[in-house]
C-alpha cells in the first residue's frame, strides 16, 4: 500500500470551511487505497497573532515559553482537522509533535529535528487510521517543547516522510506550485513543472516560501516533494533529482526576501582572527549571517558588513557592539530597510554573462546595489526594500521568465 505524507499550510486550514475541504481531499486519498499521514500548520495567521500577543505582554518573551505558546496553534488545527475527518466517517487521530516522536535540539524558535521515533505513527497507520500530526514542533531530550522556525511544518512533513520511507511528500498551499517568482509580486510568473533539490534549496533559502531545511532533508533522503494547491486539482511542481536540467540554459526563478538588515563594523584594525571573533558569538546565538563583505583600505583597517534577518537585528547588534569595542573598531552602524533579490538557475553554472546582465537590468531600472553575493547557481543583490518588488519584476521580464 502506498504511503503518502501530505502537508497543509496555514492558508489551507484558515477557517472551518477550509478545514472541511481539506478533510474531504484527505479522505479521497485514503479511499484511493493509500495510507496517509497529514501534517498541518496553524490556522491562517495564528502564529503571527500569538507572537504579537506575547509582545504585548513581554518586551522580550522568554524563548521556552514562546515555543510552548506557538506550538498551541498547530494543536488547534490538527485536532479540528481530525474532528472533521471523523465527522466524514474516517478513522483518524491527531498527534502532537512529541507524540509523533519528533525529537529536536534545544534551539528554541529555530530547533532542528535530531531524530524521529515513528513507532506510534506506524502503529496508528497499521490500525487503518489517518494520522494528523501537528507541524512545526518537537520535543527536546529534557522534555521541553520547541518550534522549528517560521514555515517549519514543511520540514516536519519531509522529515516524517523520510522516517517512514513514504512514497512521496505533498505540500499543499494557496498557489499551484513553485513559480518563477512570487505570483503575488509578478503577475506573469509561470509555474515550474519540476525542479532539482539544489536549485529549490537556493530558491527557498532566498525567500521562495518553503522552509529550506525541508528541501535539504528531501535531497539527503531522496524524498520526492510535490507542491500544489489545496484549492484545485491543477498539477503542481515536483521537486526531485530528475534529469530536469537537460535543456535548461537560463535562470529558473527570481527569489525575493524583504526581511534583510545590514550591520557594518567600521574601521577595525585588520589582523588574523578578526572575522572569527566577530562571527563566533553570532553563531553561538544561532543567528545566521548571510552576505558578508570585508574591504581592507590602505590604512590597515577594515570595514566588515554583513546581513542578518530583520528579526535578528537587535540581538545581533548587541553582540557585535560588545565585540567591536574589544576589537578596537570605530563604530557599528546598522540599517533594517533592505531586501535581497536573487536569480537562481543551474543553467547559469559555468556560463559567463548572467551577473553583468543582472546588474545592467537593475541599473537601467535605477536600482542601486548595496552588496552582492554569488554561488555557482545564484546571484544575489542586496538593495533598498522600497525598490525590491520593482526589481523582482524587472529581472523577471529581463530574463524572459514570463515566456516558456
Ligand atoms: N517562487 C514562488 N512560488 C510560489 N509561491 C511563492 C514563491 N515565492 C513566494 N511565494 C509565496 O508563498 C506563498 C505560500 O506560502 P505560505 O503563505 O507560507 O503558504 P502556507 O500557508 O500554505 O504555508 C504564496 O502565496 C506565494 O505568494
Ligand atoms: N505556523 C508556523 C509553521 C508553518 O509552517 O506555517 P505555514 O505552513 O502556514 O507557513 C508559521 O506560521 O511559521
Amino acid at each position: 500500500m502506498p504511503l503518502i505524507v501530505q502537508k497543509y499550510g496555514g492558508s489551507s486550514v484558515a477557517d472551518a470551511e477550509r478545514i472541511i475541504n481539506v478533510a474531504k481531499r484527505i479522505g479521497a486519498v485514503q479511499k484511493s487505497g493509500a495510507a496517509v499521514v497529514v501534517v498541518v500548520s496553524a490556522m491562517g495567521d495564528t502564529t503571527d497573532e500569538l507572537i504579537e500577543l506575547a509582545h504585548t505582554i513581554s518586551h522580550e518573551p522568554h524563548a521556552r515559553e514562546m515555543d510552548l505558546l506557538l506550538s498551541t496553534g498547530e494543536l488547534v488545527s490538527s485536532t479540528l482537522l481530525t474532528m472533521a475527518l471523523r465527522e466524514l466517517g474516517h478513522e483518524a487521530i491527531s498527534l502532537s509533535g512529541p507524540q509523533a516522536g519528533i525529537r529536536t535540539d534545544t534551539s528554541f524558535g529555530r530547533a532542528r529535528i535530531s531524530r524521529i521515533e515513528p513507532a506510534r505513527v506506524r502503529r496508528e497507520l497499521d490500525a487503518g487510521r489517518i494520522v494528523v500530526v501537528a507541524g512545526f514542533q518537537g520535543i527536546t531530550a529534557e522534555d521541553d517543547i520547541t518550534t522549528l522556525g517560521r514555515g517549519g511544518s514543511d520540514t516536519t512533513a519531509v522529515a516524517i516522510a523520510a522516517a517512514l520511507q513514504a512514497d512521496r511528500c505533498e505540500i499543499y498551499t494557496d498557489v499551484e506550485g513553485i513559480y518563477t517568482a512570487d505570483p503575488r509580486i509578478v503577475s506573469g510568473a509561470r509555474k515550474i513543472d519540476e525542479v532539482g533539490y539544489e536549485e529549490m534549496l537556493e530558491l527557498a533559502s532566498l525567500g521562495a516560501k518553503m522552509h529550506p531545511r525541508s528541501i535539504e532533508l528531501g535531497g539527503v533522503y531522496r524524498v520526492p516533494i510535490y507542491v500544489a494547491s489545496s484549492f484545485s486539482d491543477t498539477p503542481g511542481t515536483l521537486i526531485h533529482t530528475g534529469n530536469q536540467m537537460e535543456d535548461r540554459i537560463k535562470v529558473t526563478g527570481i527569489a525575493y526576501n524583504a526581511n534583510v538588515a545590514k550591520i557594518t563594523v567600521q574601521s577595525v584594525p585588520d589582523r588574523p582572527g578578526l572575522a572569527a571573533a566577530l562571527f563566533e558569538p553570532l553563531a553561538e546565538a544561532s543567528i545566521s549571517v548571510d552576505t558578508i563583505v570585508q574591504n581592507t583600505g590602505g590604512d590597515k583597517s577594515t570595514d566588515i558588513s554583513f546581513t542578518v534577518s530583520r528579526t535578528d537585528l537587535p540581538a545581533a547588534v548587541r553582540l557585535v557592539e560588545g565585540m567591536a569595542q574589544q576589537l578596537g573598531a570605530a563604530g557599528v552602524v546598522s540599517s533594517a530597510g533592505l531586501a535581497a533579490v536573487s536569480i537562481v538557475g543551474s543553467g547559469m553554472q559555468n556560463t559567463p554573462g548572467y551577473a553583468s546582465r543582472m546588474f545592467r537590468l537593475l541599473a537601467n531600472g535605477g536600482v542601486n546595489i548595496d552588496m552582492i553575493t554569488t554561488s555557482e547557481i545564484r546571484i544575489s543583490c542586496i538593495i533598498d526594500e522600497s525598490q525590491g518588488r520593482d526589481a523582482v519584476r524587472l529581472l523577471h521580464e529581463g530574463f524572459q521568465l514570463d515566456r516558456s
